[in-house]
């Protein structure tokens, strides 16, 4: 199981080190039963990766489309790389509806940083309008296409899916509902890349996974683990990197 912690533009020096603390401190799941990430603001990555215990990991937000130059304000995957931040989270909903992050775009991303050496959480997902108009699976498997086509090696990529109407909301998506698109989501893998990559492709839920939640969610079949927001800021997340003993004795 995976769990990822992402922080999104949140966090102040000292509330950065608190958080650190509580996790460097918490008796969790060893490695082999679950890999926590901890997706950080760039400003606080080396702080953290240098005072994170060494079986959790860091990752970057997002990353430039190609190699560094003259793009005020962005961070290339080639600099992650320099700083040895292993993942990034590529085409977060936010992204994609507050900077126009098109389907093509983050594909291109996602095959840049992979080509540079890091793992990459890609995600996808679909808004309240398009679940209500019964395009849930085009929309995702458009997002996962744009992907597919650009990248051959799927041993480092992680799939999100992150059902925007779920983000920030406390509406989380039923346990079915998660569990009915990620199967779809690996039959799409199986149909359109490989047998193989759709049973290796590790997808993880995200959108309001909390404490109490995360049992239920982590327990279906094609949950892989989970792309924690909110919750990540709070000691319940300690709770949601337990949860993943219950997939281990599922
Ligand atoms: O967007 C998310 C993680 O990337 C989910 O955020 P919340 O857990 O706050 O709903």
């Amino acid at each position: 199981m995976k769990i990822k912690y992402h922080w999104k533009c949140n966090g102040t020096g000292e509330e950065v080190k608190k958080i650190v603390n509580t996790l460097n401190e918490a008796q969790v799941p060893s490695q082999d039963v679950v890999e926590v990430v901890v997706s950080l603001p760039y400003v606080f990555l080396p702080l953290v990766k240098s005072t994170l215990r060494s079986d959790f990991h860091v990752a970057a937000q997002n990353c430039w489309v190609k190699k560094g130059g003259a793009f005020t304000g962005e961070v290339s995957a080639e600099m992650l790389v320099n700083l040895d931040i292993p993942w990034v989270i590529l085409g977060h909903s936010e992204r994609r509806a507050l900077l126009n992050e098109s389907n093509e775009f983050v594909g291109d991303k996602v095959a840049y940083a992979l080509a540079q050496g890091l793992k990459v959480i890609a995600c996808v997902g679909e808004t309240l309008e398009q679940r209500e108009a019964g395009s849930t699976m085009d929309v995702v498997a458009a997002q996962t296409k744009a992907i597919a086509d650009r990248v051959s090696n799927w041993s480092n990529v992680v799939i999100a899916y992150e059902p925007v109407w779920a983000i920030g909301t406390g509406k989380v998506a039923s346990p079915a509902q998660a569990q009915e698109v990620h199967d779809e989501l690996r039959k799409w893998l199986e149909k359109n890349v490989s047998d193989d990559v759709a049973a290796t492709t590790r997808i993880i839920y995200g959108g309001s996974v909390n404490g109490g939640n995360c049992k239920e969610l982590g327990g279906q079949a094609d949950v892989d683990g989970f792309l924690v927001g909110g919750a990540s800021l709070k000691p319940e997340f300690i709770d949601i990197i337990k949860a993943a003993e219950v997939k281990k004795s599922a």
